[in-house]
């Protein structure tokens, strides 16, 4: 992908060096929500491209990720991100550190395309005419261009995820969050979006229940009750938690068709 805009924000407090391998290093991370311990004693490192995220409803999973681009912060512990202290460089994180949600309805806030597009541009610090026109070419530059005029609000949801990953690409980020992408999709869009996302220069670090698009990445964290259960590759990590996720059911369901 083209770089045409090296920009960075002014305002961090500490210039964030997005060229190391390590892009986020935690350390005895907790993390507690309400009176619910989310995260307890989480330490590792995050380098590798493409990174899975499995687990079960409630194990932790969004509030990890979420920990990485400062969305959460840690009750105790420390989360650094390409070697800086979390706090250090939290103004420079978006740029750096893009997130998608799960459901592009909660991400996108702007009524057309371009619009939307143009706003990770503006952020960057771009004039308005400046940011509709990279907007434009950059959707050119995705196949996208005939949507720049249209409202985001009848997209279809495949083309709504699409748009809601390529605002976050426009900013360049070095890393690229996302919880759930494919989960309002049906089996074809989403297929169309991970094989986007596979010709990315952007590490993925990315939680999917659908385990089929795990299946070629790098490595995998297995999160239970809150801990890395186990962090390896696909094929140690995926069949295990299949398996585990087949016992607790035959366990809690006791053979009871559903
Ligand atoms: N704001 C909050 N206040 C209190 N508890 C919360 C809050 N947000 C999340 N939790 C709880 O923290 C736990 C972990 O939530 P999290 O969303 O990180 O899990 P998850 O693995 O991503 O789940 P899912 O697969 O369902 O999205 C859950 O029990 C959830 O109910």
């Amino acid at each position: 992908m083209a770089l045409w805009h090296p920009l960075r924000r002014k305002d961090a407090k500490k210039e964030l060096n997005p060229n190391q391998d390590v892009y986020a290093r935690f350390d005895r991370v907790k993390l507690t929500l309400g009176n619910r311990q989310v995260l307890s004693d989480v330490s590792l490192s995050l380098s590798e491209k493409r990174i899975g995220v499995v687990g079960l409803n409630g194990s932790g999973k969004s509030s990890f990720v979420r920990l990485v681009n400062g969305l959460r912060r840690a009750d105790s512990g420390t989360v650094k991100v390409f070697g800086s202290d979390i706090d250090d460089v939290a103004a420079d994180l978006p740029r750096f550190v893009g997130f998608v949600f799960q459901n592009p309805d909660h991400q996108a806030i702007f009524p057309t395309v371009g619009e939307e597009i143009a706003f990770g541009l503006r952020q960057l610090g771009f004039d308005k005419a400046k940011a509709r026109d990279d907007a434009l070419r950059f959707l050119e530059l995705h196949s996208c261009s005939a949507l720049v005029d249209k409202p985001f609000a009848e997209l279809s949801e495949g083309q709504k995820q699409l748009i809601c990953i390529l605002a976050v690409l426009v900013m360049e980020p070095k890393v690229l969050i996302l919880d759930e992408p494919m989960a309002s999709l049906d089996g074809l869009a989403g297929r169309k979006i991970m094989q986007k996302l596979k010709k990315l220069d952007q590490k993925l670090l990315m939680i999917s229940h659908d385990l089929s698009f795990l299946a070629d990445f790098d490595r995998i964290l297995w999160l239970e009750d809150g801990s890395i259960r186990m962090d390896s590759v696909p094929g140690d990590v995926l069949p295990a938690f299949r398996a585990d996720v087949e016992r607790r059911s035959a366990l809690e369901l006791g053979g009871d068709d559903l």
